[in-house]
């Protein structure tokens, strides 16, 4: 007899799982500590018009599936209006089983709308009249949204020379309980080859009110930009190393590098390495003092298609899974941190799964300092949020780590819909749990497991990246 499909006891497979989920997991809050929803949104409390804004307007997961099923670009990015896209999603998802956004789809309706149906095109428009005309009703804006999903910290994504002025805005808002947090992105000042380095640098110079005209100077002005997100709550750094770049420099190596860059426009990748790995010593020492947590997003192969890469840029479908050694330049950035006593708080994801035991290895080389789980493997991020790639992260975690100090599950979304995805990990995370006292490979201590899931879910996060509960910290 198969189980009803995402019943109450959605993806547990034995008693010891439905306790521990609906027992200790559920209703725990969530800290989504790395997003990419909008701050403005969150403080305009933005209303959506349409489920078609709410979900198809920014997330590039529903598009790539759309793309896959034979669903033209206009009903996509284009210019079809949002029914005829709904239209268009309502087509794909029954043709997308085996796949999260099957999952996600149903637990968002089933969670936020109140909406039991299977999702398709013949139920299309009952479901598109019942879930707008909630949409339009009391209860559903960005900030709204927040609460209901009982999120306490929103950390957002933001580059250094952002104003933050929506952060600010927000912390002064009553009645709003959740934090929204900066998270210090700072590729724009590592990617030193690309177009963007100089003309960024000048808006460093600008936001900073300090001249950049070497690279002592663009050193201090990062580190005012760093203090300035610290004044505002901010707490982690996040930094896509696409390809994992380290080499020892001296000051005098960088500076030479840095200027030659402004100066040619070009380096070498030798050089490059230099200078990124001065550049992320420096940074993190920074972080270190400051308590941060320090975040590598490593191996995404960006916007390989180029021509929809011209047409609709960055973050549209259109990036992979890069491959290469990550394992010595890793450990040495990793070391040189560490041999100055510097080494934050580190979380290390990788996209390509054939990282998971060279990071799980990594981490354990770099414990430490008295900090419960210091140095994380980073859960299952982008291509690998789903079932397998989950229990992949978790499965190594636990045999090369400690899985009972993991800070847990992310959305990394663009959407206020996306929370559910930290009921679906926690499900995915309770069932492997429960799978292990069902084989006798963990005691039935419901008291001792109870408090790991609850720890994973939400309390280890609490305690590593200690987000100021005062919104807006001047210091
Ligand atoms: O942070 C990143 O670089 C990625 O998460 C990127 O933003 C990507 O578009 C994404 O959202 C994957 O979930």
């Amino acid at each position: 007899m198969s189980k009803k499909f995402m019943d109450e006891n959605f993806l547990l497979s034995s008693e010891t799982a439905i306790k521990l989920f609906h027992n200790h997991a559920k209703d725990m809050p969530i800290i989504d500590y790395h997003c990419h929803l909008s701050p403005q949104e969150i403080y305009e409390n933005k209303t959506f018009n349409n489920i078609t804004e709410a979900w198809l307007y920014g997330d590039h997961y529903k598009w790539r599936v759309m793309r896959a099923n034979g669903v033209e670009e206009k009903f996509i990015t284009g210019d079809a209006s949002d029914y005829e896209k709904f239209l268009a999603w309502s087509r794909t998802v029954p043709k997308i089983i085996g796949n999260p956004l099957y999952h996600w789809t149903h637990l968002e309706l089933q969670r936020f709308f109140g909406v039991y149906d299977l999702l398709n095109e013949a139920n299309a428009p009952k479901i598109w009249d019942e879930v707008n005309r909630q949409l339009q009703g009391e209860g559903y804006g960005a900030r709204d949204l927040i609460v209901k999903s009982k999120v306490t910290v929103v950390c957002t994504t933001d580059d250094p020379v952002d104003s933050l002025e929506y952060h600010e805005k927000i912390s002064s808002l009553s009645g709003f309980d959740a934090s929204v947090v900066p998270g210090f992105r700072p590729d724009k000042a590592l990617e030193i080859n690309r177009p963007t380095f100089k003309p960024w640098v000048a808006q460093l110079s600008e936001v900073s009110g300090m001249d950049v005209e070497n690279y002592g100077q663009f050193l201090e002005a990062l580190e005012s930009r760093v203090r300035f997100f610290h004044a505002r709550a901010g707490r982690v750094s996040d930094h896509a190393l696409d390809a994992v770049m380290f080499e020892p420099a001296t000051l005098e190596e960088a500076t030479a590098i840095f200027n030659k860059a402004l100066r040619e426009g070009t380096i070498s990748e030798r050089e490059e390495k230099k200078y990124k790995g001065f550049t992320l010593v420096f940074l993190g020492k920074l972080y270190n003092e400051l308590d941060w947590a320090m975040q590598f997003h490593i191996h995404a192969l960006r916007n390989n298609n180029s021509v929809m890469f011209g047409r609709l840029g960055p973050d549209t479908g259109y990036d992979s899974i890069n491959d290469g050694v990550i394992a010595k330049p890793l450990a040495g950035l990793l070391d040189a941190l560490d041999r100055e006593n510097a080494l934050p708080k580190t979380i290390l994801y990788s996209l390509n799964p054939n990282d998971n035991h060279v990071i799980a290895g990594l981490m354990g080389c770099f414990q430490g300092g008295g900090i419960p789980g210091k140095i994380q493997f980073g859960t299952a991020w982008w291509f690998n949020d789903n079932k397998d790639g989950m229990l992949e992260q978790m499965k190594t975690l636990a045999n090369l780590g400690v899985l009972s100090q993991f800070v847990g599950m992310l959305t990394d979304s663009r959407s206020f819909l996306s929370y559910t995805r930290h009921e679906y990990f926690r499900r995915i995370l309770c069932d492997l749990v429960g799978s292990w006292v069902e084989n006798g490979e963990a005691p039935e201590d419901m008291e001792l497991l109870g408090s790991m899931i609850e720890n994973i879910c939400y309390n280890n996060a609490d305690h590593y990246f200690n987000f100021s509960k005062q919104a807006l910290v001047t210091r």
